[in-house]
């Protein structure tokens, strides 16, 4: 039985977390988006034109004694932002911080969309929702964490995303030193390969909590937190000044005064997210106006509970048990 930890670090405004990972033999080390939105561990690669690469690493299966080509697969995945790839497929050793797993599906890509090739940071996507919705055809791969989950001291993880700082994976375990109070656990929907779990209700700053579930997914890989139009609206009507601006496409406010926070139920918990981290970020260099943290989640079919409320909180996504957990961070 193993445990394991890797630290992720927070882009500009916390557009997005990213954690090293290494591949191969001798080891290529990458560094790519941890999401549990997703179920499928592709990378940038040597099997990509040249134009489509600016900055990133890539993955060498050639350069990998490892490497094994999974012939006849292939992948292609498209996301909720309209962002795209595909490729096909290797088996190899795959490290994250001391947990290997010697031959998980390593997706390498031959094409991305020009929002990966534009994000230079990022290498990749490593997902960390369930199986079921991995891309890969014509036999559907597993995810790192359902390859290694069976040799761990528990079948779970934890995400601890923090506000402009890095934060943490943990694997297996439970880091008492994470949280403070109780975890509060709720049961999770896996039937669409999503974390998807309900929230009895919610509040706008210290009102008093309003009975209206919102069901929706804890979704590393999104960067906001994406609610129902009548919560999102409900919360802006609070906001002095604060308004719809299409040409932003979503909600902006004046940056100051501080937004009310805004907190949601979980099963018999809450979580606040604090109304300094609802100011997403100024849409304008005199940061005047600022883009709102809380946006409508129209025409995705459920909520998107974000990095903006994931990195309030300290949270267990739990394999074993099948619930998520949220504790108040220490
Ligand atoms: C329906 C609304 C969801 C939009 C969500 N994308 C996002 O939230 C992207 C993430 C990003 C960050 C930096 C650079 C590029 C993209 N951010 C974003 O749209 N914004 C716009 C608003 O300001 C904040 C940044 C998404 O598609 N998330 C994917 C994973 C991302 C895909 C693009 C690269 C980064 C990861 C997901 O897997 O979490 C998903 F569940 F939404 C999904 O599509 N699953 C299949």
């Amino acid at each position: 039985r193993q445990t394991g930890t890797v630290e992720t670090d927070a882009e500009k405004h916390d557009v997005e977390y990213l954690t090293p990972i290494s591949i191969g033999t001798p080891p290529q080390n990458l560094i790519v988006d941890f999401d549990t939105g997703s179920s499928d561990l592709w990378v940038f690669s040597t099997e990509m034109a040249a134009k489509d690469i600016k900055g990133q690493a890539v993955y060498d299966p050639n350069n990998s004694s490892t490497s094994e080509k999974l012939q006849g697969s292939t992948w292609q995945i498209t996301y909720g932002d309209g962002s795209s790839s595909s490729g096909d497929v290797y088996l190899d050793t795959v490290t994250i911080g001391n947990l290997t797993v010697p031959n998980q599906a390593v997706e390498a890509a031959t094409k991305v969309s020009d929002e990966f090739t534009d994000d230079a940071n990022n290498d990749g996507l490593l997902g960390l929702g369930f199986s079921s919705i991995n891309t890969v055809q014509p036999t559907p791969q597993n995810t790192f964490f359902d390859n290694i989950k069976n040799n761990l001291d528990a079948p779970l993880f934890t995400a601890d995303l923090k506000h402009g700082a890095p934060g943490s994976y943990n694997f297996g375990y439970i880091d008492p030193a994470a949280y403070v109070g109780n975890i509060s656990w709720t049961p999770v929907d896996s039937s669409q390969g999503f974390w998807s779990f309900t929230s009895p209700g919610y509040a706008v700053g210290t009102e008093a909590m309003r009975n209206h579930s919102i069901s929706g997914i804890a979704d590393t890989g999104t960067t906001l937190l994406l609610l129902p139009k009548s919560v999102v609206k409900a919360y802006y009507e609070e906001i002095q000044g604060a308004q719809y601006d299409s040409n932003q496409g979503g909600y902006v406010f004046p940056c100051s005064p501080t937004p009310p926070d805004f907190v949601f139920g979980v099963s018999d918990g809450i979580v606040t997210v604090p109304g300094d981290m609802v100011s997403y970020a100024p849409v304008d260099s005199a940061n005047q106006d600022c883009f709102g943290g809380i946006q409508s989640d129209t025409g995705i079919g459920f909520s998107i509970f974000g990095d903006v409320a994931l990195k309030t909180s300290f949270v267990v996504f739990d394999a074993g048990g099948l619930q998520l957990g949220w504790g108040a961070k220490n």
